[in-house]
């Protein structure tokens, strides 16, 4: 463990939060244990995930993608496992980026376990608030075959979609069925999710208008997933006959979660756009003593 001091920083998108660790030439090699720590909202810092950010070049995953993208998203669920991607977190780590002056307003890149993420950080808006974040979130793969997720004895068939990492998508007539999530829901058959899954409960909210509630893989209930947003369209405009690619034009939803609201296209080439906010909350330096004695 290095013995410099560790800088982090705060930030969320639409509530889903994460500790921000700049690594920028990959030094600190974080156990799983360690996450969960700085994760752990009492003993820790508190947070859905840990975002760190490395050089593409210094990272082993990342250094095939350095070309194309500067910076690395070493992202990790707060229970200290791995994801593929994480959408919000994509959008809090081009805020850092920015916030870091390392990246301007406009276009640019992000290495993630799950390819290259093109992002877009708007102009500020007229309230001088930061500009929303656009990210190219890739194709959604719609596997065939019936899931099942079963909560507190009551069960709907979900629709598994894949955006990178793993969902279940299941639409019910009240968020509230979904009980309280302390638990991972019941999916079966367990073989569609031989690496765990992110589970989504829909209600519609109007046209092209959901709302979702989240049990995430390695986090539990947050309050907002971005790639489960994403999910969640793809699955409501297959649900709704409004597939972009028969349509021959991008089709939107609003999706709303609990902590804000997300903005969600999907094109007819099957590109799934997702816009929402990005938030810089508090940087600062972690104690030394806690930091050689947790992260060890
Ligand atoms: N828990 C997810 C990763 C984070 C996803 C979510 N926070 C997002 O914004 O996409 C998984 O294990 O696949």
């Amino acid at each position: 463990m290095s013995t410099a001091p560790i800088e982090f920083l705060k930030g969320h998108g639409t509530e889903n939060d994460f500790v921000i660790i700049p690594d920028h030439d990959g030094r600190l090699e974080l156990s799983p244990a360690a996450v969960a720590r700085l994760c752990d909202r009492r003993a820790g810092l508190g947070a859905d995930g840990v975002l760190r950010v490395v050089r593409s070049a210094a990272h082993p995953e990342a250094r095939a993608m350095a070309g194309e993208a500067e910076w690395f998203m070493d992202y990790r669920n707060s229970d200290g496992s791995v994801a593929e991607m994480c959408g919000n977190g994509v959008r809090v780590f081009a805020r850092y980026l920015q916030h870091a002056g390392l990246v301007g307003e406009g276009d640019l890149a992000v290495a993630t376990r799950a390819g290259i993420r093109r992002a877009h950080i708007a102009k500020p808006g007229p309230d001088g608030q930061p500009g929303d974040v656009t990210v190219s979130m890739g194709r959604a793969a719609l596997p065939e075959g019936e899931v099942t997720v079963t909560v507190d004895g009551r069960s709907w068939p979900a629709r598994n979609v894949n955006m990178g990492n793993p969902h279940a998508v299941a639409f019910v007539d009240d968020l509230a069925h979904a009980g309280k999530l302390f638990d991972a829901p019941a999916v079966t058959p367990a073989s569609a999710y031989p690496e765990g899954v992110n589970v989504e409960f829909v209600v519609d909210r109007g046209p092209r208008h959901v709302a979702l509630r989240v049990h995430e893989r390695g986090s539990g209930e947050t309050r907002s997933c971005g790639t489960g947003a994403c999910a969640v369209m793809v699955a409501a405009a297959r649900r709704d006959g409004a597939d972009p690619a028969v349509l021959g034009h991008p089709v939107t939803y609003t999706v709303d979660v609990l902590g804000g609201r997300l903005v969600i296209s999907e094109l007819p080439d099957g590109t799934v756009e997702m816009t929402g906010p990005a938030v810089i909350v508090a940087e600062g330096v972690l104690d030394a003593s806690w930091a050689a004695r947790v992260l060890a």
